[in-house]
């Protein structure tokens, strides 16, 4: 196990019933098009490809307090959960590729049914931690986290296809960064936990370096646990990643969102990569897809070792006359 040798097992998911905008399903088979695994194995990566989760079509699909989907939604989840931590058992860094965020559900429950307690980084433009009941629009992929959180499990209305589902996550292990487009109800349960966020306010004020700084203090003060790094690509400013359902303006520039996953690289315990939300049918051209799509291979990259100031093999030699 060399220093910094990454073992990747990547999980395609795609799925687009956590939110109504059809085209993420497209996400995964795009982002390997665009040569992820190639590109992963250029920079010394081991990587196995899982292939796509195949979700079953499901026929009538009534909303349940205020969660629209949910039983295309459970389901997928449950599967989804079953891939990811056969991944991590195989004993790989697990990267699912979405897919809406909603399949945040699934990608932690797995992770966290393998290596137990996590670390929570949500990059994100967006808190997706509305309740069925605090949400306006019953779009699942605004709520994955307030499944997950053991706070607010008092909160989830039982929902039968989420019924294999139990809270795996800790407020206090749950850092966001990117945020600027929070709900009233988000913004509520955000403080009433006291969950620790990097709003664009907070990027402005410290800089992406004291934001790494302060999320890596909060997440090892009570003890190093492996990272997850759930990153929706809507926290990426539109002018980069346009191709996306729910874009915000203000967003991380291209060189911010690298350097989150160059940080995340360095602390040596990431276990676990979501990047979801990709949406080609949300570009208006071939060059925003591109863009949107390549922004999201560098940033899985960075996850795993990529370094702008370059890298050499270790036993390379100068050629000589
Ligand atoms: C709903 C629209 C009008 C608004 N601009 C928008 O996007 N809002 C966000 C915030 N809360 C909404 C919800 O709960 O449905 C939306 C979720 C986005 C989910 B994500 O995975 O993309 O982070
Ligand atoms: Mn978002
Ligand atoms: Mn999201
Ligand atoms: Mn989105």
């Amino acid at each position: 196990f060399t220093r910094g040798h990454h073992s990747v097992g990547i999980v395609g998911a795609p799925f687009w019933k956590g939110q109504p905008r059809a085209g993420v399903e497209e996400g995964p088979d795009l982002i390997r098009a665009a040569g992820l695994v190639e590109k992963l194995k250029g920079q010394g990566c081991t990587v196995k490809d899982y292939g796509n989760v195949s979700f079953e079509e499901v026929a009538s699909d009534e909303p349940i307090g205020g969660a629209k989907r949910p039983l295309a939604v459970g389901r997928a989840n449950e599967q989804l959960s079953n891939a990811v931590s056969r991944v991590k058992r195989d004993g790989h860094t697990s990267v699912m590729l979405g897919g809406d965020h909603s399949l945040a559900i699934g990608s932690i429950h797995g992770h966290a049914s393998c290596r137990g307690e996590l670390s929570v980084v949500w990059v994100d433009a967006h808190a997706d931690i509305n309740t069925p009941l605090t949400s306006t629009t019953g779009n699942i992929h605004g709520q994955p986290m307030s499944y997950l959180i053991h706070e607010l499990h008092s909160k989830i209305p039982a929902i039968p296809s989420f019924s294999w589902l139990k809270p795996c996550v800790r407020a206090k292990d749950l850092v966001y960064i990117g945020l600027r487009d929070v709900d009233p109800g988000e913004h509520y349960i955000l403080k009433d936990l006291n969950i620790k966020m990097f709003s664009m306010t907070e990027l402005d004020r410290l800089g992406i370096a004291k934001v790494m700084e302060q999320t890596c203090d909060h997440l090892f003060s009570k003890g190093k646990k492996p990272i997850h790094l759930s990153y929706d690509i809507d926290a990426l400013d539109p002018s980069i990643s346009p191709a996306t359902g729910t874009p915000v303006k203000g967003g991380l520039t291209y060189r911010e969102g690298i350097y989150i996953t160059e940080l995340i690289c360095q602390t040596g315990l990431l276990s676990a990569v979501d990047m979801v939300e990709v949406n080609p049918k949300r570009g208006r051209s071939e060059a925003e897809i591109n863009s949107t799509v390549s922004s999201a291979v560098d940033l899985v990259l960075g996850c795993f070792g990529r370094r702008r100031e370059g890298s050499h093999p270790s036993d390379y030699i100068m050629p000589m006359p």
